[in-house]
């Protein structure tokens, strides 16, 4: 395009007036953005939910996409994730979804404080070890999804009874279920009961913010530093609910679904295995982990990597808009189109990723992750830490590796025959919920 030349909008289908191509998105959220961008190249138009898109990957426009400030967010996201993320700092942008997120990092990304949540972290996910050792067969997804809900009893609300983790364990469930199908709110709907969910989580988190204020005293947690944080960034302490409920939703999925994945993976690939527990002997055999044993565990990081590219997580950012017209990856936006950056097929370009279908941790050496383009890897979403680039992407790496290395101390396992199919949900998992054999690990003396 030479300058001044206005260059055109990109290839696609809007469809039907208002439906556009809703449905389609609704039936197979991954498979729609596959089948488009193998059909229409990297950037293309489409219509849902009654507004006109434009979808971005390919690792220069996804950058674009992630950085430019004529792409805000707002506005555009369908009324299930508005209701479900409804006061989230998702939603917005500007001035104040920077405080806001200056306030989450302080809370999730510190070393101070990831620091003081290991011994938690530790303590539930290592008792769910231990009764596998015991089982010996589990079906890990309800497992872990529960050690999920575990966690955010730990680490936001201070609420470790059992009717807590399991009503947040339920709430969580539904909510997630709701972002893939169509939001419906006629009673006794599962979309219905989603919405009720989260109204009744609110509840829980007015009532968890209010103890953590009334007695500042006897919390340490993620919800103690953001209200501590907060006004040091003039952000109102009842602006929190929305994104600690954000945090929650984000952070049980956010650990489940890779630790499903890699434990899946790691009982196909002994190879991979072995080479893991290599590492976690070495580095943190036994004991508290540490945050500089965790540093150390590079090969655990490289799993972790490869675990949130190879995967389908998360198909795409949250929606944006152009607030002015502009141009990306050669084709024109006009101004009030949405945008959204396709994540993970992002990740499958086989023009960054050799071999892009096959799962291999050694993409992730220090030197071959060095050398990517930015907007490449972008299982997080792209750009500055406090624009709106996931606050979470350390965490879930040091998670990955505390889990692993309390596998791989103790057990070795194999995946016996079952449906592993890949389901059709927001983050698709095996059919079966991934049943495992495990046993305990030989530890070879040291000489
Ligand atoms: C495998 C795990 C995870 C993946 C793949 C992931 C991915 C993402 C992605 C793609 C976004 C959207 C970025 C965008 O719209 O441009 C996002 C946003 C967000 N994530 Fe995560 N996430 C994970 C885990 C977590 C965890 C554990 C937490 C909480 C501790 C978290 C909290 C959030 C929040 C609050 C946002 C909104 C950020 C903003 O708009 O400023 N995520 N995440």
């Amino acid at each position: 395009m030479t300058t001044g030349q206005r260059s055109v909008l990109p290839p696609g289908k809007l469809g039907l007036p208002w439906i556009g191509e809703t449905m389609s998105i609704a039936r197979n959220n991954h498979q729609f953005y596959r089948d488009h961008i193998a059909k229409y190249g990297p950037v293309f138009k489409t219509r849902l939910f009654g507004k006109n898109f434009v979808i971005v990957s390919g690792h220069e426009a996804f950058h674009q996409f992630a950085t430019d400030p004529k792409v805000q967010r707002g506005g555009t996201d369908p009324i299930s994730v508005e209701q479900m993320f409804h006061g989230s700092l998702a939603l917005i942008d500007g001035d104040e979804h920077h405080s806001r997120k200056d306030v989450m990092l302080h809370a999730v990304r510190t070393d101070e404080a990831m620091a003081a949540y290991l011994e938690r972290m530790q303590r539930i996910w290592g008792t769910h070890v231990d009764t596998w050792a015991r089982s010996g067969t589990v079906t890990l997804r309800p497992d872990l999804q529960l050690a999920s809900a575990e966690l955010t009893g730990a680490l936001y609300t201070g609420d470790e009874s059992k009717a807590h983790i399991d009503e947040l364990n339920r709430i969580l469930a539904a909510m997630r279920y709701s972002l893939q199908i169509l939001p419906l709110p006629i009673p006794g709907t599962p979309y219905a009961k989603a919405l009720k969910g989260r109204k009744r989580l609110d509840v829980l988190l007015a009532q968890a913010i209010k103890r953590h204020q009334d007695h500042p005293e006897q919390y340490d947690d993620i919800l103690s530093r953001m209200l501590e944080e907060a006004p040091r960034h003039g952000v109102k302490a009842e602006t929190l609910l929305g994104d600690v409920r954000h945090l929650i939703f984000a952070g049980q999925a956010g650990f489940f679904v890779p630790f499903i994945l890699l434990t899946m993976v790691l009982g196909q690939r002994p190879e991979l295995r072995d080479k893991a527990r290599e590492e976690v002997l070495a580095v943190s055999p036994d004991g508290q982990i540490t945050m500089d044993q965790v540093a150390r565990m590079t090969y655990l990081g490289q799993l972790s990597k490869e675990v949130r590219r190879h995967f389908a997580m998360n198909s795409a950012t949250f929606f944006g808009r152009a607030v002015e017209d502009l141009d990306i990856g050669g084709y024109h936006v006009p101004k009030g189109w949405g945008m959204i950056g396709a994540i993970h097929i992002n990740m499958r370009n086989p023009e960054v990723f050799d071999d892009p279908e096959a799962f291999d941790p050694e993409r992730f050496t220090a030197e071959r992750e060095a050398a990517l383009a930015p907007g490449s890897y972008v299982p997080h979403g792209d750009g500055e830490r406090n624009h709106h680039r996931c606050p979470g992407e350390d965490m879930v790496t040091i998670a990955i590796k505390m889990y692993l290395t309390l596998l791989l101390r103790k057990l070795t396992w194999t995946i016996p025959p079952q449906d592993l199919t890949l389901t059709n949900e927001l983050f698709p998992l095996p059919a079966s919920g991934l049943t495992v054999s495990f046993t305990p690990a030989e530890v070879k003396a040291s000489s």
